[in-house]
C-alpha cells in the first residue's frame, strides 16, 4: 500500500514573559531560574546572578533571554565597556573580578565532586593562590566579523551579538590590546568599498612582536586594493596577511611573527596558528607548568595538544628529551622548526590525532615518559586518558601535568585518573585557575598530578 508522507505536527512554543528567582549560577555562568509559575520549567539565562528576581523571556524548551533585574543582587556593579549589553564577546563583567574568579573556582569544585574526582567529607583539594590577569586589555588577538551593508554602501566590523548573526559595530574593545583596534580602524577607510569590503569575511588582529591583520577573503582583491594596501602597510607598520580557501600569505614580504617563551627563545607561528589569548597569563602560567612538573634532565617528557610547542620548548630547555604531539600537522611541523631554529635537538615533533593514540605510535619513539604534559582543546583528552589505562603501570608518567579550558571534560578526565578502581591511581599535589579570560564565563584550570602506585 502507498505510503503517504505526513508531516509531524509541530509543537511550537510561543515565548512567555516570566518572573522568577535566581538560584545559583551553572558552569557557564547562567542563572539558574525556577519560575513562580507552576509547572514551567527551570530555565538557563544570561547576565543574571543569584538571589536576584529578573523577568525574562522564555525560549526553547529551558533557555531564556533576560529582560528585566526587578531585584538586583549588592553584588551586581556597572559594567565597563559599553557594548556589554549586546556583544557577544563577554558576559561576566556585571561582577568584579575577584567574584568571576570566586565563581570559577566554585565550579570546578562542584564538578570535581559531581565526577566523584573528591569528597568534601573525607578529603579536601590542594589549591593554590590563582593565577590573576590584568583585568583589561588582555587579549593579543581577536577575531572581528564584517558585514557589507550595501543598500547604505558601508561595511560594518564589529562582535557578534551573543547567539546571533547581528554583528555589534565596535570602535575599541576594553578587553582587548588598544593597538589592535587602533590598527583596525586606521585601515577602515582601504576596506570601507565595494570592491574590498564584498569580498571580505573575517578580520583577525594580533599583537606579539609586531602587529597583524589577517583578512580573510572570499574572492582575490583587485590590483588597485592590494597596491592600496600594500602602501598602508609599510606606512603603518602593520603586517596584512591574506587568507582564503586555499592558501595563507603575507601582502607583502613579512617576517614570521613569534611569540616569546619564558626562556626568552621564539615561538615562530603562522596568524591561522593557535596563540594563547592572554600573553601575560600565558608567561606565568607556562612557568607554573615547569615549576609543578619539574622537567629534570634525566627526565622524558610527552607535550600532549602541543600546537607550536608553548610548553614543549620549555620543557625541552629542561628535560632530558621532549616529543610533542599535535593534530594539526601545520603546528606539529611550527613545532619542528621552532626547535629548530631556537637550537634544541631534544625535541621532537609528531602529528597524530590524540582521541585515537595507540601505546604503539609512541614506541616508535620511546618507551615511555616519566612527565606528561596535556592541554587539550574543550572537547578534553579521554583518548589520553584510555592510552593510560592500556599502559601498563611500570610504563605510566610519574607526573601528569592537565591545563584545561573545559572544568566539565576536565572532571570527567582526572575521575578516570584519580580512582583506583578504575585501574589508575593519580592523586591531585597541585590545582589552581588561572585567568585567561576575564569577564567571561571561560575558566582555565592547571592541575598536577602524581602517580600513587
Ligand atoms: C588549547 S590548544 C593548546 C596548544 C598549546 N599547548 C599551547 O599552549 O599553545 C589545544 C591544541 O590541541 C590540538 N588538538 C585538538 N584536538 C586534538 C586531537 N584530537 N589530537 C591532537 N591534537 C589536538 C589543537 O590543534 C590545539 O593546537
Ligand atoms: S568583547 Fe570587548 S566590546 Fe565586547 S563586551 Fe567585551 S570588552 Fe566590550
Amino acid at each position: 500500500m502507498a505510503q503517504f508522507f505526513k508531516p509531524q505536527k509541530r509543537n511550537k512554543s510561543v515565548s512567555k514573559i516570566l518572573t522568577g528567582q535566581v538560584s545559583a549560577l551553572d558552569h557557564q555562568a547562567r542563572a539558574v531560574v525556577r519560575a513562580a509559575v507552576k509547572g514551567q520549567p527551570t530555565r538557563f539565562i544570561m547576565g543574571a546572578l543569584p538571589g536576584e528576581v529578573i523577568q525574562y523571556k522564555t525560549a526553547g524548551k529551558h533557555s531564556g533571554t533576560l529582560e528585566r533585574i526587578l531585584k538586583p543582587s549588592t553584588e551586581r556593579r556597572e559594567t565597563p565597556c559599553p557594548y556589554y549589553s549586546k556583544c557577544g564577546g563577554c558576559d561576566f563583567q556585571h561582577i568584579n573580578e575577584q567574584k568571576q574568579l570566586a565563581h570559577k573556582r566554585q565550579v570546578v569544585e562542584e564538578l570535581f565532586q559531581k565526577f566523584g574526582v573528591f569528597n568534601p567529607e573525607t578529603s579536601s583539594l590542594p589549591w593554590q593562590e590563582p593565577l590573576v590577569s590584568e583585568p583589561t586589555r588582555y587579549r593579543r588577538r581577536v577575531r572581528l566579523a564584517t558585514r557589507w551593508l550595501g543598500k547604505e554602501q558601508r561595511l560594518l566590523i564589529g562582535f557578534r551579538e551573543a547567539q546571533s548573526h547581528n554583528i555589534v559595530a565596535i570602535q575599541d574593545c576594553l578587553v582587548a590590546d588598544e593597538v589592535l583596534l587602533q590598527r583596525v580602524n586606521a585601515l577602515y577607510p582601504l576596506l570601507n568599498t565595494a570592491a574590498v569590503a564584498s569580498k571580505l569575511g573575517h578580520i583577525e588582529a594580533i599583537n606579539t612582536n609586531t602587529p597583524i591583520i589577517l583578512l580573510r577573503i572570499t574572492e582575490a582583491l583587485p590590483s588597485e586594493a592590494m597596491q592600496a594596501l600594500q602602501e598602508w602597510q609599510t606606512a603603518n607598520k602593520t603586517d596584512i596577511w591574506l587568507q582564503s580557501e586555499a592558501d595563507l600569505q603575507p601582502i607583502a614580504d613579512a617576517t614570521m611573527p613569534f611569540d616569546t617563551s619564558i626562556d626568552g627563545d621564539k615561538l615562530y607561528f603562522q596568524p591561522g596558528d593557535f596563540l594563547q589569548v592572554n600573553g601575560g597569563i600565558n608567561q606565568r602560567m607556562v612557568q607554573q607548568a615547569m615549576d609543578w612538573l619539574k622537567p629534570e634532565k634525566t627526565k622524558r617528557v610527552y607535550d600532549f595538544f602541543a600546537g607550536i610547542g608553548n610548553f614543549s620548548l620549555p620543557l625541552a630547555r629542561r628535560a632530558k628529551s621532549v616529543l610533542a604531539v599535535e593534530g594539526v600537522y601545520r603546528m606539529a611541523e611550527q613545532t619542528r622548526i621552532n626547535a629548530e631554529s631556537n637550537s634544541m635537538d631534544n625535541l621532537n615533533s609528531l602529528s597524530a590525532d590524540l582521541n585515537k593514540i595507540a601505546a604503539s605510535d609512541l614506541r616508535e619513539w620511546e618507551e615511555a615518559a616519566d612527565l606528561w604534559c596535556l592541554d587539550p582543546a574543550r572537547p578534553g583528552a579521554e583518548g589520553v586518558v584510555k592510552l593510560l589505562h592500556k599502559l601498563k603501570p611500570e610504563h605510566r608518567p610519574e607526573r601528569i601535568l592537565y591545563v584545561s579550558c573545559a572544568p566539565d571534560t576536565l572532571a570527567r578526565d582526572l575521575a578516570g585518573m584519580t580512582t583506583e578502581s578504575k585501574g589508575c591511581n593519580y592523586r591531585i599535589i597541585g590545582l589552581s585557575t588561572v585567568d585567561m579570560f576575564p569577564q567571561t564565563h571561560h575558566i582555565e584550570t592547571m592541575v598536577c598530578l602524581e602517580r600513587v602506585s
